[in-house]
């Protein structure tokens, strides 16, 4: 093709070189996907004109653009090219420089990192990371497009082509109407793909979800079914056609976890159809990044959900809701006072909180994937949604000491199924980890009873438990590491009696323990929660536990953390027989800072407490050999 006069040339940034070299050759044998890719395009390209037209006023004497949505997809066996295009919402010369001239998102530089060698998986990523149109190159050994965004005269069309190998022209065309042609160049030997058969056979096996009529030239009925899925009878719709509809909607190339697909009719109709995804996208605790669920009225596209649908804890849905009485121009203003979203909200809550029900009663291996992934998410509705408080209580999961696996799979229901008898508390203890807290001393009583206890390690876990979730079934929620250890009825007499006695015989070393750890300890006291450890930190009252404290302050510690002492520990009853130790303060010291890294929390002066421990190390040895012979 002869180059106009205003045809500039421009270099491809040494990322995308790469990723066309790619396309060409390491991708070939799952070439047909260039078609979804450039028909998935096309299709976003349409809806994002109606959203342009839903949310602007049509400017005055504007162009009449009311032609049907449509994708065409058309070949030419004497010239060898296959042709995509669409009535969509074109590209300026800066959106086509901007797409499709630079590869300089993001996305690109993570592809390449994650591309894995195994050409089918590889293939899969590339609707992911957004580098769909390349795949062009897969078959073409030239790319023309030609594009006019909608709005733009007719003389402000452009053309953008490229052999892929280094370089891409740009020049300004006339181009009449609005939208996106692509016309492939197909390399030597692609000629199979100049064959209407085959080509319909393509768009039928990639694109039939598509809900914008894909035509051909030859026969103007739709080559996919082109209606929107969700309108479509469940009846008439597979599992497959569930997950290529969700590939589509999302790019994620692992199949949904489950599905939910509902037509409500009666005051208020709309259609329902949720996913809920396998994985967990990279942005699930990116405040306000959400991508879940679109809403659409009477099909056609409006807007991404930012909270008006669906609540934040269920963020990690997707899919869509189409309703049918909600005005095409509707805002997030009028979603927020409206009656019908108020009704799909909670509508929508109840059954995906259902289907999460069915799934945690009937495939709990299918759950447990899910609660690994999402459970974080989930717990947060237990403080943000009090009406379904009760049901979102029933899906929590947690790792206990039930088991030595970190699996989080004891519910509430559970664990009070089993309590002992005269066990009248659930018990918990929350820690910067699973792993930290199923280590920690504070156990070692509740496990020599047999008292199951509940290990929390989430961020989101104190708060849970510190407020909304004060009790179940009537037991109430206890940490074991909060106020004096409380066994409940399954304290034994013989301990109560020798915890008196105890706390008479160490009444003097308490004391100075807590003169040598005043500003540091706000008390020193005695405790029946440890078995085999000497020490441990506690907090009292009405203050959090002190994981929640350390993480909102990132100290380590409790305003007023209490160092409790175990009696029946030799360290201490060798403390308690020698208290004119000169060494005491190094003990305070080491008791406390050792108590305070058990919690898996930072001691203020690591270096203090190694040499302190060091000396007294040195002065054991030392009491153990003897005198120096020197
Ligand atoms: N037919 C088209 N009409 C309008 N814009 C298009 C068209 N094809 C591509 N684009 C623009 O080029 C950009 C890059 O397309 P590409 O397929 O490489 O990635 P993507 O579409 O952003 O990501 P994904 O493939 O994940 O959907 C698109 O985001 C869009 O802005």
């Amino acid at each position: 093709m002869a180059l106009q006069a205003n045809a500039e040339t421009y270099a491809f940034q040494a990322e995308a070189a790469q990723i066309l070299d790619l396309m060409a050759h390491s991708l070939y044998s799952n070439k047909d996907i260039f078609l979804r890719e450039l028909i998935s395009n096309a299709s976003d390209a349409i809806d994002r004109l109606r959203f342009e037209r839903n949310s602007q006023p049509e400017p005055a004497g504007a162009e009449r653009d009311d032609d049907a949505p449509r994708i065409r997809v058309t070949f030419d066996k004497d010239a060898g090219t296959i042709t995509i295009a669409d009535n969509g919402i074109g590209m300026s010369r800066r959106d086509v420089m901007d797409n499709i001239g630079t590869i300089a998102r993001s996305g690109t530089a993570e592809f390449l990192r994650t591309l894995t060698g195994d050409q089918r998986r590889d293939s899969e990523l590339i609707g992911k990371f957004g580098v769909g149109f390349y795949s062009a190159f897969i078959v073409a050994e030239r790319v023309v497009l030609t594009s006019r965004r909608a709005g733009l005269p007719a003389s402000d069309g452009v053309r953008w082509s490229s052999d892929g190998k280094g370089e891409y022209t740009l020049e300004a065309v006339e181009r009449a109407e609005r939208g996106t042609t692509i016309v492939l160049e197909l390399r030597e030997g692609e000629d199979e793909l100049l064959n209407e058969h085959r080509l319909r056979s393509i768009i039928q096996r990639y694109s039939d979800h598509i809900s914008q009529p894909i035509v051909m030239e030859q026969d103007e009925a739709p080559v996919n079914q082109a209606s929107a899925l969700w309108a479509r009878p469940k009846s008439e719709l597979s599992e497959q056609d569930y997950h290529s509809y969700y590939r589509h909607l999302t790019n994620d190339f692992a199949d949904p976890l489950a599905h939910l697909h509902t037509k409500v009719e009666g005051r208020y109709e709309y259609t329902l159809l949720l996913f809920i995804p396998s994985r967990a996208p990279h942005n699930l605790w990116v405040p306000q990044a959400r991508d879940g669920v679109r809403l659409h009225i009477r099909r056609v596209f409006i807007l991404e959900d930012s909270g008006q649908l669906l609540p934040n804890y269920l963020r990690f849905l997707r899919g869509v809701i189409d309703s049918a009485d909600l005005p095409l121009n509707v805002s997030r203003e009028i979603l927020q006072g409206s009656q019908a979203v108020a009704h799909i909200h909670s509508s929508a809550v109840k059954r995906v909180l259902k289907l999460l029900k069915e799934l945690a009663d009937n495939q709990p291996e299918k759950y447990a994937a899910f609660w690994e992934q999402f459970g974080g998410v989930l717990k947060q509705g237990i403080a943000d949604d009090p009406p379904h408080r009760e049901d979102i209580t029933e899906l929590l999961r947690f790792t206990s000491t039930r088991s030595d696996t970190q699996a989080a799979d004891v519910s509430l229901r559970d664990y009070v199924a089993r309590m002992k008898e005269g066990q009248d508390k659930i018990y918990y203890l929350l820690a910067p980890s699973p792993a930290a807290a199923a280590t920690s001393p504070h156990l070692e009583a509740f496990r020599a009873k047999g008292i199951e206890v509940l290990l929390l390690g989430e961020a989101v876990d104190g708060f849970v438990v510190s407020g909304p979730l004060r009790e179940y079934q009537g037991k109430q929620l206890q940490s074991v590491a909060q106020g004096p250890p409380d066994f409940g009825d399954l304290a034994d007499e013989a301990e109560k009696e020798a915890a008196d006695r105890a706390d008479s015989d160490y009444a003097a070393l308490l004391g100075r323990l807590k003169a040598h750890l005043a500003g540091k300890a706000w008390d020193v006291r005695l405790t029946s929660r440890l078995t085999t450890s000497p020490a441990c930190i506690v907090t009292d009252g009405a203050e959090t536990d002190f994981t929640v404290v350390q993480r909102l302050r990132g100290s380590g510690l409790p305003n007023q953390p209490i160092l409790e002492i175990n009696p029946r520990h030799v360290l201490v009853e060798r403390l308690n027989r020698g208290q004119d130790d000169p060494h005491l303060p190094a003990w305070a010291h080491v008791l406390f800072d050792q108590a305070v890294l058990a919690t898996g929390a930072p001691i203020d002066t690591p270096a203090t407490f190694v040499t302190q421990l060091n000396d007294l190390l040195m002065s054991l040895a030392a009491d153990a050999c003897g005198p120096d012979p020197s």
